[in-house]
């Protein structure tokens, strides 16, 4: 089969054009449901008030039902006695209906009723109608309730109920068939443990479904239909010719031997659209068979769901009569550069925080096959394609995935990363109120840095002075001259070598990363293990130059566990966390202090007292000592900073 490589791409709002003007017309059915169950639902027609309602003239009060007039003149020098007994006042209740003759009530705590009950004395007037609702205050019947394309909200329904509407003509939901394809996928539920090697869990069908049903429609997932040509064009050809009102056909969208999306599509019906130049979402194919819109949305998670947001989601809501709201954006001071490919609309996934009176926004990873970037993150960056990006502490356009609200009670940590972080971000999601971590990986001068831009609530660093044995101070001393912070310890944690299970090259110390059968594998410059990893070998008085590796850089505890573990390298400096999670042997090197550098302005934030306050809690503690690796005999000491 030949590859074809998508010549044609198009802007997002072309593509869009292209795509939804086919479709202008295409809505779905009608159909008649109860009202009970409307709500979410969009109204198919006008819908009139069969009903008044009230009904009848009610009560609106609890009290004595009189005529208003018997009442005129009433006052503290002037009571007026009502008699009860011949019927010129009658008890009444809110929402009952009113005796005929009567006009108002007079509510009862202001009667003064005899021990008998049988008069009751009044020192002010009603006016006629006074706590009376009269007939059709609230709906009168004929009147129009709501128009077509009305989506029904759960106020609504009792509307529809009250106004004697106990059915409603409503469109049908869209249906949408997913036929998630792909060799390499596997149905998580269908493995015993952990998938086969080389296969992929199936996420994306679920994530659509999810956006999909969000979005008012019905859906229907096929199961994995494996890349073979014959094979996907069947199960194509079958979902068009189902009810289903559209269709996703997901993965194979690119260039690859095996995508035959777009063969497949074209082969059966027309490719209106291949290639977008938005990233992530790219290789969106857009089409149409037998008059049914058909997308081919690309398969890494971030792709499929950022090309379904802004081509399936609209439609769905088109052929409801709906449209979508414009995204909520607020302004944001930008804490990194972030430079971008121009011709290409850039959608990146970013953390906000509030720092001060701004908003702050750090950008996440771009890879389109994290997911978690787009977990994590709580807004986006939009770079459109005419721009080559965008630089450190410019203001620029975000759009809200979470609350502004939320947004705002998000502390921003930047720096480097330990795990006790995580704890700590699920224990102040427990708290009251709930204050999200968020927490960038940037290495402990990336934070003493960000902390000196006003880009970070906390930085997160584990920086040994090799002169004094001291962490962090003097790094704040050189770095952050100007600013007042406090120094809390977080813990001490081990750092150690980590290596293959069973340590088959037999390491026990730094000597033994000079031997010519070790390869090392190295942090980044700046980074604290770094430093540590520098201070041991000139403790040993060992030339890095002689390490194999040496110069190999990973960013984090996790990437060097991995590099370990794929046989890239026969050891890596890290903390013993990081092995356990990939199950490498440790041997343990030193122990480190990781401390929280926080502004003196910030201590007072109630959003950081709360997080002072969790760290020397027993319950954080003991659950940081029953990670292994991690003592918390200083935890919540703060370090004192003598000015120089
Ligand atoms: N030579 C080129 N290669 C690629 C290009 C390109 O322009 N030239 N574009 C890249 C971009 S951008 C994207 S996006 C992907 C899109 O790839 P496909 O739509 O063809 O999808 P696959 O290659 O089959 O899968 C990509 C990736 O996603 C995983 N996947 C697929 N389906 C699912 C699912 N249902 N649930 C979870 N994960 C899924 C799959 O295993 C792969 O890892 O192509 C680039 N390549
Ligand atoms: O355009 Mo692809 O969709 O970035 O990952």
């Amino acid at each position: 089969m030949k590859r074809k490589i998508y010549l044609n791409m198009q802007p997002l709002e072309e593509a869009q054009r292209l795509f939804w003007s086919r479709f202008k017309d295409y809505a779905t059915g009608e159909e008649t449901i109860p009202s009970r169950e409307a709500a979410g639902r969009v109204t198919a027609a006008a819908v009139s008030a069969r009903l008044s309602s009230p009904s009848f003239h009610s009560a609106a009060m609890d009290g004595l039902a009189v005529k208003a007039e018997d009442t005129f003149g009433a006052a503290d020098d002037n009571p007026i006695t009502l008699d009860i007994e011949s019927g010129q006042a009658v008890f009444i209740n809110t929402g009952h209906p009113m005796p005929e003759g009567k006009d108002a009530v007079v509510m009862i705590e202001h009667v003064l009723l005899t021990d008998d009950q049988k008069q009751g004395v009044i020192r002010a007037p009603v006016y006629p109608w006074q706590n009376v609702r009269k007939v059709g205050e609230d709906i009168v019947a004929t009147e129009l309730l709501f128009p077509s394309n009305h989506l029904i909200t759960p106020p609504d329904v009792a509307a529809l109920l009250t106004a004697g509407c106990p059915q409603v003509t409503v469109r049908k939901r869209p249906r949408l068939t997913i036929i998630p394809t792909g060799t390499e996928l596997v149905d998580l539920e269908y493995c015993t443990d952990t998938p086969p090697p080389g296969k992929t869990i199936e996420s994306n069908s679920a994530v659509l479904a999810a956006l999909a049903r969000q979005a008012g429609s019905e859906v229907t997932v096929t199961k994995i239909i494996a890349d073979d040509y014959e094979n996907i064009k069947n199960h194509l050809r079958s979902a068009v010719e189902s009810d289903a009102d559209v269709v996703i056909i997901n993965a194979g969208s690119s260039a690859g031997s095996a995508d035959y999306t777009v063969q497949v599509i074209d082969e059966l019906g027309e490719v209106l659209v291949h290639g977008v130049t938005i990233m992530p979402g790219k290789p969106t194919i857009l089409g149409v068979i037998d008059g049914k819109p058909v997308v081919g949305n690309p398969g890494y998670p971030v792709s499929a769901i950022i090309s379904f947001e802004q081509f399936v989601v609209p439609l769905l809501a088109m052929m409801q009569g709906l449209s979508l709201p414009d995204p909520i954006t607020a302004r944001a001071v930008l804490a990194r550069d972030l430079p971008s490919r121009g011709g290409i609309e850039e959608f990146r996934r970013m953390i906000a925080g509030k720092i001060g009176a701004q908003l702050v926004a750090l950008p996440l990873k771009k890879g389109a096959g994290a997911i978690t970037t787009l977990t994590r993150a709580n807004a986006m960056l939009r770079i459109p394609a005419s721009s080559e990006g965008e630089t450190r502490g410019s203001v620029v356009n975000i759009e809200l995935l979470r609350p502004l609200e939320q947004i705002e009670k998000t502390i921003l940590c930047t720096g480097s990363h330990d795990l006790c972080l995580d704890l700590l971000h699920d224990f102040l999601k427990k708290s009251t109120p709930a204050y999200p971590l968020a927490s960038t990986h940037v290495g402990s001068l990336g934070g003493i840095m960000a902390i000196r831009d006003n880009m970070t609530h906390m930085a997160g660093s584990h920086l040994l002075d090799p002169e004094t044995g001291e962490y962090n101070v003097s790094y704040i001393k050189r770095y952050l001259k100007n600013r007042e912070v406090a120094l809390i310890t977080l813990v001490h944690r081990q750092q150690g070598f980590m290596v293959r299970p069973g340590n088959p090259k037999g390491i026990e110390s730094v000597h033994d990363l000079t031997r010519e059968d070790i390869t090392f594998i190295n942090r980044q410059a700046g980074s604290g293990t770094r430093v540590l990893l520098d201070h041991e070998l000139e403790k040993a008085d060992l030339d890095p130059d002689v390490i194999s590796g040496y110069d190999a850089e990973e960013y984090t505890h996790m990437a060097v566990a991995v590099a370990v573990l794929s046989g890239k390298a026969d050891a890596g400096l890290g903390i013993l966390a990081a092995a356990r999670a990939l199950g490498l042997d440790f041997i343990p090197v030193t122990e480190e202090r990781y401390d929280l550098i926080i502004p003196e302005e910030f201590l007072n934030l109630e959003m950081i007292r709360r997080v002072l306050e969790i760290i020397t809690t027993s319950e954080f503690k003991q659950a940081v000592e029953a990670m292994g690796g991690y003592s918390t005999k200083e935890t919540g000491n703060r370090v004192t900073l003598k000015s120089t």
